[in-house]
């Protein structure tokens, strides 16, 4: 049997919605072997990151060069990297291990308003990191940071996806959580655009969605998925774990990752 494998190099965060482990729930529903190195602990739930504490550059250089020797890597993913000497050597140990297939989350700031990356390393994403992405995936905020204009039509965000793709990323998505009306995500190859949209469900759970979108691409490209069908398959993935709520916690709860799984069965 082979069996595809996908790396999550990301925060972790103990109430499970929203990290590393909504990463791994995600890459084990979408039938994916996941594999984790921490870039920082954090300490949260629903309500808020009531705590951050970053791991050292060699912990996390050691986890990701452990798993990418040994057990072999298929496709990966960042999400939480809080300080540019994080990223830069992140970026060197995805480079230095030939890791195909890099899906960049550019994690910014939490739901709770929590500052997950700091200010002044935003730039050590666009000089490291982007460059080496097969797929980055920024929501409207991170995209603003991004290209420094502000985003309010579909037209704007197809302009965001540009400006980033100039950076060296080969696959932009931006996503339109962040906007009004239908929930409607860009992918731009550099040519051409591509629109997946969804219904907008009301809910307040929606913790830890970009991660889980973000980690089901990752499972797809590491399945061999072309970018267009691993977006496709994540946007279903992303709208089944927001609509089928668990409403857990007293703030933003997580979404329902067994949500797609489920709703495949209903279909066999
Ligand atoms: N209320 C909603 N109903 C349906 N789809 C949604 C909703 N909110 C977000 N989405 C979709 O979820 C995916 C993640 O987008 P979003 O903009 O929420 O990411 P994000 O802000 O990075 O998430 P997070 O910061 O929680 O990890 C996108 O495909 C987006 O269109
Ligand atoms: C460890 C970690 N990584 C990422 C997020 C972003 O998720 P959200 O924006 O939903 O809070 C988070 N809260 N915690």
């Amino acid at each position: 049997m082979t069996v595809s494998r996908a790396l999550t190099i990301a925060g972790s965060d103990s109430g499970g919605g929203a990290g590393i482990q909504a990463d791994l729930k995600t890459f084990t529903v979408l039938g994916v072997y996941g594999m984790s190195a921490l870039t920082a602990i954090t300490a949260q739930n629903t309500l808020g990151v009531h705590g951050i504490y970053n791991l050292p550059l060699e912990a996390i250089e050691q986890q990701i060069d452990a798993v990418a020797t040994d057990i072999g890597v298929d496709a990966v993913k960042t999400g939480m990297l809080s300080q540019a000497p994080i990223i830069e050597r992140v970026a060197e140990r995805i480079k230095a291990n030939n890791i195909p297939n890099l899906v960049v989350d550019p994690v910014m700031v939490a739901k709770g308003g929590a500052r997950l990356l700091e200010q002044d390393s935003q730039q050590a994403l666009i000089r490291h990191l982007l460059p080496l992405a097969t797929v980055i995936t920024p929501n409207l905020p991170e995209a603003e940071v991004l290209t420094g204009r502000t985003i309010t039509t579909v037209e704007e965000m197809k302009e965001a996806a540009r400006h980033i793709h100039s950076f060296g990323t080969r696959y932009v998505v931006v996503k339109g959580g962040h906007l009004d009306g239908d929930a409607l995500d860009i992918l731009f190859d550099g040519e051409t655009f591509a629109e997946f949209v969804a219904p907008r469900h009301e809910t307040k759970h929606t913790h830890g969605t970009g991660c889980t979108f973000s980690a089901a691409i990752t499972s797809e490209l590491a399945k061999g998925a072309s970018v267009h069908d691993a977006v496709t398959t994540a946007k279903h993935f992303i709208t089944c774990a927001i609509q089928d709520t668990l409403g857990l916690g007293q703030g933003h709860g997580p979404t329902n990752h067994w949500a797609y799984g489920k709703r495949q069965h209903q279909l066999i």
